[in-house]
């Protein structure tokens, strides 16, 4: 793959890609396309509409044109991979090994880390849109996806030149015969429900995905809420450049070493479990960790009986990949806030707050590793694939991926970045074929349907 930059932010792309055809109802036509009567103007795109630019959505774009079919690719934000290059903190590395990360044909540039920088994970993100010539749309924000069954087809909203609010947006309908939804599962923000008083507190509140650096936080006293990988990291980071960090532990957690004798944790997992079943594996990781991490119940993080991969497997939850943050908690310089009831932290004060056993603590800062979910319920128009609850497909992996009616899901698998080339690759092949037999010769296709040969 090349190494070139151009996608990334503030970069000019090709706004009217040449798969665009202008009006649905025919007519054809060079730059504007035609008004549905909405005040929409509506362009049918001949291949599928993907909505989101991040890895998932990239990664289809790509298998999808190795099979020779074109796509649109619409993301919100300004650049491509907008997840990873603005909503992480700057000194984020991959947890799994770059192997496990990379996407469907493209390996990692020679020289690359076994744990890729965040800034050369987007550098790799912005080179691959750019390998592939991948169409984008950028600045196009999906406000709804409805299907069309008058017509067979998507019906695909955007606002364009829309700040975050949408004020001063136009309008413009993409029509397609297939939609690809990959706007990922941490979309957007989790914020515990039920927290009072925020608008009161005189500290900083924010959530990790709006976290940089801990430099800013320097000889402050911070509460992390969470201990997914996020709290963690952002915990450790925070130590490590001199605040004070508290973290909220609601209730029992793994942790397993990022390696175990220099092997990735999750490399050994992935090829111990070709040979034995989950519950085995399990049981060899934790008696791994507890001789290289010790008893972490002793440390305030009591483990949960099911095992480390049965829980990711059946809740989708991931254990923590330790980088460090343990050794800090050890030794006290993380100061663990255990609550077990939910939520554990009851109100804001003035100038902290106050948790669920009563007792109040003053913070400069509150910052919430609380996770994230999938935005797909405020724009899909549809209930049966995808649930109206969580944005999630209803049908686990390995069958998350293809809806009805041309519905298509990248990357909600719950399995990182495996599971999106996975997706990417299989979402290809099904629109591949229909693509193919959509335009093949009158002939070819009366043969094939004849089973015959020419
Ligand atoms: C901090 C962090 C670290 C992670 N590290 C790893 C790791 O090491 N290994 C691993 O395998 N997995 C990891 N994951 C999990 C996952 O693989 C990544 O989150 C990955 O980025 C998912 O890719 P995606 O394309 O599905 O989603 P995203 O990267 O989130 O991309 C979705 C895109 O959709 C766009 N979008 C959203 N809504 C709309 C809309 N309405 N209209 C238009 N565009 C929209 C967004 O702007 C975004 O660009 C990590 C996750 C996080 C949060
Ligand atoms: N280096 C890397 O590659 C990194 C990868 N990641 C990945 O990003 C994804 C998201 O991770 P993350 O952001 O940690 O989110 P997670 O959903 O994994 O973790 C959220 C945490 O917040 C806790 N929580 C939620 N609500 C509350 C509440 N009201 N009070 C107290 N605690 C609460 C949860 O507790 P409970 O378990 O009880 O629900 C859990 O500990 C994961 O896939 C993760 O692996 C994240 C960071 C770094
Ligand atoms: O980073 C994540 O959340 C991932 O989903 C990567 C991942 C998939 N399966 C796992 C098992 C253990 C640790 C991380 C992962």
């Amino acid at each position: 793959m090349p190494t070139s930059r151009g996608v990334g932010e503030g970069q000019e792309h090709d706004h009217h890609p040449t798969i665009l055809h202008r009006g649905a109802g025919g007519g054809g036509g060079d730059s504007a396309g035609d008004d549905n009567g909405g005040g929409a103007r509506q362009w049918w795109v001949p291949g599928p509409v993907v909505v989101g630019a991040g890895p998932s959505g990239l990664a289809t774009a790509a298998c999808l044109k190795a099979r020779g079919v074109p796509s649109l690719v619409l993301d919100k934000d300004s650049c491509v991979a907008a997840s990873w290059r603005h909503r992480t903190y700057e000194r984020l590395r991959l947890h799994l090994p770059r192997c496990f990360c990379e996407l469907p044909m493209a390996p990692f540039p020679p020289g690359t880390p076994a744990y890729p920088t965040r800034d050369q994970f987007v550098a790799y993100l912005d080179d691959y849109a750019r390998a592939f010539s991948i169409d984008l749309r950028l600045g196009a924000r999906v406000r709804s996806a409805a299907y069309d069954a008058a017509i067979g087809f998507w019906r695909v909203t955007v606002d364009e030149g829309a700040g975050d609010g949408g004020g001063g947006a136009t309008a413009t309908e993409f029509v397609s015969r297939w939609l690809v939804v990959a706007t990922g599962e941490n979309a957007e923000p989790a914020w515990p429900e039920g927290v009072e008083g925020m608008d009161g507190y005189r500290g900083v509140a924010m959530h990790t995905s709006s976290y940089k650096k801990g430099d800013e936080f320097r000889g402050k006293n911070v509460l992390v809420v969470g201990c997914g990988n996020s709290g963690m990291e952002v915990s450790l980071d925070l130590c490590n450049n001199g605040a004070k960090a508290s973290m909220v532990v609601r209730d029992k957690l793994h942790v397993l070493p990022r390696e175990i004798l220099g092997i990735s944790t999750f490399g050994l997992s992935v090829f111990l479990l070709r040979w034995l079943p989950i519950q085995q594996v399990d049981s060899l990781l934790l008696f791994l960790s507890r001789l290289i991490l010790g008893d972490t119940e002793k440390y305030g993080l009591p483990r949960p009986k099911t095992g480390p991969l049965q829980i990711k497997s059946s809740t989708g939850k991931t254990p923590v990949l330790d980088i460090g943050a343990l050794r800090k908690i050890k030794n006290g310089e993380i100061k663990r806030e255990i609550l077990q009831v939910v939520p554990a932290i009851k109100r804001f004060t003035e100038n902290g707050v106050e948790f669920i056993d009563g007792h109040k603590e003053d913070f400069d800062a509150v910052i919430f590793a609380t996770g994230y979910k999938s935005n797909v319920p405020s724009w899909l128009k549809e209930g049966e694939f995808f649930s109206n609850v969580d944005g999630l497909p209803r049908k686990p992996f390995p069958h998350s991926w293809r809806g009805k009616n041309g519905l298509y899901a990248a990357g909600f698998t719950r399995k990182g970045l495996m599971g999106t080339s996975y997706d990417a690759v299989r979402i290809a092949g099904d629109i591949a074929d229909q693509w193919t037999e959509a335009f093949a010769s009158p002939t070819a296709t009366a043969n094939n349907k004849r089973g015959g040969s020419a």
